[in-house]
């Protein structure tokens, strides 16, 4: 893996080895992918201070993410069907965040089950929500998430419709994936690494949510799946719900504007995630990056504002920190990683954005996480 120095080297040969239906659904974004570019682009036009002379030889990237010590302040994302771009992936890519010493957020949509992963890693892990039109499944599912240990509740509230991604239409990336489309075969056939790690996986379908998925009959496209599932009725009042029956760490992931921000904190949340489902889901929506200082201004002091979308370096998680994000998710970073070489790449992927972090923070002269403010940017 020597040969590997950016995040852009996994993607690269995640697209090779990973078939393009599987790659693609990681790769797009919504519609016409607008809001997918300018989370990339707007980071491009915020510059570092250089400052020279600083004595950094000790540096610590270490930080406090909702009261727990972290190595880096760094997440691994929520990524539906993780499990399909690497046989048992979810588990691989937990396993490699633990041993890096940062948080793993599980999907609902995940392949492997909370009982599955719970089963083969050492820490508590996240679990991220989805909730669902039948109440009744949810609250079990809540409660298996208490059962597997889990150390905080991720609701994501930007996903009650899904956005069109265009070309898992073309791609037959439907509920079940078509995978049997003379296209996608052929495909597949060329892909012999991806068929031994998805054989060499104890885990096949969506873990969390049997009994909620189409029969092979009833094969449908993700958005009249997620329509028919996912209760477009969710609103504020529930989160009142969710707390009497979740009593641990609960983060409100999907907010792009500050009234909602200021509701989250109104409804008691630990911490929000800035974040616009990495351009998934509502196209022409501001890049995370832009609304950020609006949303630390308004509730940074009362909230802890974590920050995702667009990711690919830690130049970027020094961006964010700098505009007053306290740690970053990262979505297809890892799983370029995942996909390219398994937990190896997983674990490859954060070594990729850590040593870019330290090297920043070193160049710009600051020794902590904490120092990290918009004085290391050229305004
Ligand atoms: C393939 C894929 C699947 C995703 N699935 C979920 C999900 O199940 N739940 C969720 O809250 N967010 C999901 N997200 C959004 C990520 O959690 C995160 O917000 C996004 O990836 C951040 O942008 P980035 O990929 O540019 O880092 C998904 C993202 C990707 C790329
Ligand atoms: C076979 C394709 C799986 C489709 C699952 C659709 C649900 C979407 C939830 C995952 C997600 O958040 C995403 O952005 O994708």
């Amino acid at each position: 893996m020597k040969q590997i120095t950016c995040i852009d080297d996994l993607r690269e040969i995640h697209q090779r080895r990973v078939p393009k239906m599987f790659f693609d659904y990681v790769d797009r974004g919504s519609y016409a992918e607008e809001t997918l570019r300018a989370n990339r682009d707007d980071f491009q036009d915020i510059k570092f201070r250089q400052r020279i002379l600083v004595d950094i030889s000790e540096r610590d990237l270490s930080t406090e993410i909702i009261g727990e010590r972290a190595a880096l302040p760094l997440i691994l994302a929520p990524v539906g069907s993780t499990g399909m771009q690497y046989g048992d992936g979810e588990i691989h890519a937990c396993r490699a965040a633990q041993a890096a010493g940062i948080p793993y957020t599980l999907s609902t949509m995940s392949i492997c089950s909370l009982e599955d992963v719970a089963a083969n890693v050492e820490q508590p892990f996240w679990f991220q929500l989805y909730v669902m039109r039948d109440r009744g499944f949810v609250k079990a599912l809540i409660e298996r998430a208490i059962a597997a240990k889990c150390s905080a509740l991720v609701l994501t509230v930007d996903l009650q419709v899904i956005g069109q991604r265009h070309q898992d239409i073309k791609n037959g990336m439907s509920v079940p994936p078509e995978i049997f489309r003379l296209k996608n075969l052929i495909d597949i056939a060329t892909k012999p690494r991806w068929v031994k790690g998805i054989l060499a996986g104890k885990s096949r379908n969506f873990g969390n949510i049997a009994g909620h998925l189409p029969g092979s009959k009833d094969l449908g496209s993700v958005s009249a799946w997620v329509a028919s599932q996912f209760d477009p009725s969710l609103n504020w009042k529930d989160i009142d719900w969710i707390r009497s029956i979740w009593p641990g760490k609960l983060i409100i992931k999907g907010i792009l504007d500050v009234e909602d921000a200021a509701l989250a904190v109104k409804a008691g949340a630990e911490a929000l995630v800035v974040s616009n489902h990495g351009g998934r889901q509502l196209d022409g929506a501001p890049s995370s990056i832009e609304v950020l200082p609006d949303v630390v201004d308004a509730v940074g002091d009362q909230i802890e504002v974590m920050f995702d979308g667009g990711i690919r370096s830690g130049q970027d998680v020094m961006r964010a920190l700098a505009m007053g994000a306290r740690s970053c998710m990262i979505g297809r970073a890892y799983i370029y990683g995942l996909g390219a070489f398994g937990g190896p790449g997983v674990t490859k992927a954060i070594d990729i954005i850590k040593n870019e972090l330290s090297t920043t923070m070193a160049l710009c002269g600051v020794n902590s996480i904490e120092e990290i403010d918009d004085h290391v940017l050229a305004l």
